[in-house]
């Protein structure tokens, strides 16, 4: 029987941990994973970019650890909500940093590949130091967000890729790739999928136990907390459609046949210079296949 004290939960030293974006992807898996640890709110609770509102909840609330997990992460649309995309992924975490110093709290803000993908000759991982190069302006803000983070010396900024999860609300269509590939090869649509956009999308669940075990050894900095190994989209599809048992007509195409109005990166592959467990991208993708057929 595994003692309760043996909980990685038990072991953080951090016993209130407010949590942005708590009914997102990563916010959701979090405070469920940290249960009574976990202080949650999201937008109907306050607007993050309604500085003063924010600040009074973060005074009452008095966490001990700040996780932002919230952000605009509507890839396509930031291109032309430039300012309302700004406002949450930059100038609210200029705020949540300011707060944080006030209440001597640390601050982890959840960064992205994204911050990458200017060279497109790159074949190797970015490691950490690597100078950013974003492209589009979903990209731009989440740089610009780190850059506000790190204003404040008690930062953990921890760049991820292309996250996955089975939300309790159940799939919905367009949350996420994973979701969005489930739901039309359910439906036996053919698809077409990019096979030259390299990366490693990263299953929720193995991104918040990276999390923890940065906590746990208290890091500060910039870390990479990615999935291991890398993919492209087409061959992370064929992956899924695999562990689901499904046969789907499925077909590999350049990024110039799949024109979206924000640029994505042909390679952004994160590697770590630092110790941190990865699990392998193909797990997760299993682990999702598995939890989505249970569902
Ligand atoms: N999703 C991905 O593939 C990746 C995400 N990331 C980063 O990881 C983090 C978590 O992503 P993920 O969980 O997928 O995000 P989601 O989009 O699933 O969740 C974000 C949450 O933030 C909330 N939110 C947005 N704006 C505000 C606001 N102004 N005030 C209060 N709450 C707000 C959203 O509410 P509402 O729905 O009402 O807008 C939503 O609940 C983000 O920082 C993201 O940039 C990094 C790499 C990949
Ligand atoms: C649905 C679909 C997408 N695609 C392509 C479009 C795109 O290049 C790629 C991935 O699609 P998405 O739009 O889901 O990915 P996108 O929203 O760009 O994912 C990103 O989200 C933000 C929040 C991040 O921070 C990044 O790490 C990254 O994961 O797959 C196809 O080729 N065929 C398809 O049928």
């Amino acid at each position: 029987m595994t003692n309760p004290s043996d909980s990685p939960i038990d072991s953080l030293p951090y016993q209130r941990i407010l949590v942005t974006g708590v009914k997102g992807q990563l916010g959701t898996d979090l405070s469920l994973t940290l249960g009574e640890k976990c202080l949650g709110f999201d937008r109907d609770d306050f607007d993050l970019t309604e500085p003063s509102e924010t600040r009074e909840h973060l005074l009452r609330a008095a966490p001990d650890l700040v996780i932002n997990t919230a952000a605009y992460t509507a890839v396509d649309k930031a291109e032309e909500n430039e300012s309302d995309c700004f406002a949450v992924n930059a100038d609210a975490v200029a705020n949540l940093a300011e707060v944080c110093e006030e209440l001597a709290c640390p601050l982890v803000q959840i960064s992205t590949d994204y911050v990458f993908g200017g060279d497109k000759q790159r074949k190797t991982p970015y490691l950490e130091d690597d100078t950013p190069d974003p492209q589009g302006v979903y990209a731009k803000s989440k740089l610009a967000g780190e850059q506000a983070a790190s204003t404040w010396r008690e930062h953990l900024i921890v760049r991820t890729c292309g996250l996955y999860s089975v939300h309790p609300d159940g799939p919905i269509r367009g949350r996420n790739f994973c979701d969005t590939m489930l739901s039309l090869g359910r439906n036996n649509t053919p698809l077409r999928v990019v096979d030259d956009q390299w990366c490693t999308p990263t299953f929720v669940p193995h991104l918040s136990q990276m999390i923890f075990q940065l906590l746990a050894r208290n890091e500060r900095g910039v870390f990479h907390a990615t999935a291991d190994g890398q993919t492209t989209w087409f061959q992370l599809a064929k992956e899924l459609f695999s562990a689901a048992g499904l046969d789907v007509e499925l077909t590999p195409i350049p990024t110039s046949e799949y024109p979206t109005p924000a640029e994505r990166p042909q390679y952004s592959v994160l590697a770590s210079s630092k110790p941190l467990e990865r699990p392998d991208w193909r797990l997760g993708c299993r682990e999702y296949a598995a939890l989505q057929s249970a569902s």
